[in-house]
Parts: structure tokens; sequence; C-alpha cells
């Protein structure tokens, strides 16, 4: 009698799948995902923080603090409307993606964490990158390149160590589409 435990599974091919969503490009795309939770009309920033076991262990975006209401706070700066009072400018209120991240990640230490944020840090959340041991930090964009606030990071980045890359993805691009997800286990499930 053959013995299901002496199988010798690689004497077959296993049908595993090739195409399938390689792990540093799952986290950057929960990145892109969860920026799209942002109320912010001209930049969504989403945040990732993924642990040594590749564990993801915080996710944040751009958005005001708690009981401060996205229908009340004004999600526009300063320049971009006719005011001449200085409190009408979202900077003076959004919490930053990478701080929310780190805000509500569920463990005690970051410790050798990874970030993936679909842009590059500021001055201010590069602190929190710093304090918390965060390690490695993955970037999208860095748009804001030219502004002190990031030049400022870049300092601090080199000065703790910490390596920053902008991202290159395996997998550029790919589709989520919850009808054709729909379609496609229909078409599986008659088969
Ligand atoms: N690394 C960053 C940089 C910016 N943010 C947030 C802050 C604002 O909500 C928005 C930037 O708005 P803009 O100046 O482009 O009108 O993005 C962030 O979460 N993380």
């Amino acid at each position: 009698m053959a013995d299901a435990r002496k199988t010798n599974f690689k004497a077959l091919k296993n049908c595993k799948r090739v195409d399938y969503l390689q792990l540093d490009d799952y986290f950057m795309a929960v990145a892109i995902v969860t920026a799209q939770r942002s109320k912010d009309p001209s930049t969504q920033v989403g945040a990732v923080i993924v642990n040594e076991e590749n564990r993801s262990v915080g996710v944040g975006y751009n958005g005001f603090p708690q009981n401060c209401s996205d229908d009340i706070f004004p999600w526009h700066k300063i320049t971009d409307v006719e005011s001449d009072d200085p409190l009408q400018d979202k900077r003076l209120f959004v919490v930053h993606a990478e701080a929310n991240a780190i805000l509500n990640s569920n463990c005690k230490s970051l410790k050798n964490t990874r970030m993936y944020t679909t842009l590059f840090p500021c001055n201010e959340c590069t602190k929190l990158i710093l304090q918390t041991g965060i390690s490695q930090v993955y970037y999208i964009s860095d748009k804001y390149a030219e502004k002190p606030e990031f030049q400022a990071s870049k300092i601090m980045l080199d000065a703790g160590g910490i390596v920053y890359k902008k991202y290159e993805p395996i997998m550029n691009e790919f589709t989520i589409n919850i009808d054709q997800t729909q379609m496609n286990w229909k078409k599986n499930s008659c088969m």
C-alpha cells in the first residue's frame, strides 16, 4: 500500500502560479491602496510598516487627528484661498501618513522594521522614524525634494544610517476590479 507520507512531491511539477505579487510590491500596493483613504484633495499618502518576519505592523494615511472632523477642518493651504486667517491651512492640522502608521502600530517595538511610503517622509516624520528604530524606508515619489523639510530628512536619515531608496517595482501594474474578481470566482467554481 502506498504510504502518502513517502510521496515524492519533487517528481511532479507542483503547478505554483508564477505571476503572483512579490512581497515588496505587495507591501507598496498596500500603501497605495491605503492612500486612497485620505481626504486630502491634492496629495494622498499611504504608509505601511513591516517587521523582520514580513508581517505588516502598522498602516496609515494622511488625515486629521481624532475628533477633528474631515468636514469642518480645512483641506486647503492658506496660499490656495483668499483669506488672511493663518489658521486656514491644513498643514497645521494634518497627521502625516508615516506618523499615523507609527502611531497605529500594533507592536511594542519598531526596531529594524521597514517602511513603505508613497511619498518621501518630511523632517517631522523622519524624527519619528529615527526614534522608533525603523531601519529602511522605501518611497515612490520625492516630489518635495527641493524643500528644506525634505532635505533635512535626508540629513537625519544619513546620520542615522537608515537605508532609503526609491521603490523599483517588479510588477508595475495590476488592476483591482471587484466585479472582475467576482466573475473570476464564478468562472473558477464552474471548473
Ligand atoms: N511625506 C508626507 C508628506 C506629506 N504628507 C501629507 C500632508 C498633506 O496632507 C499632504 C501634502 O499636501 P500638499 O502640500 O501636496 O498640498 O500630504 C504626508 O502624509 N506624508
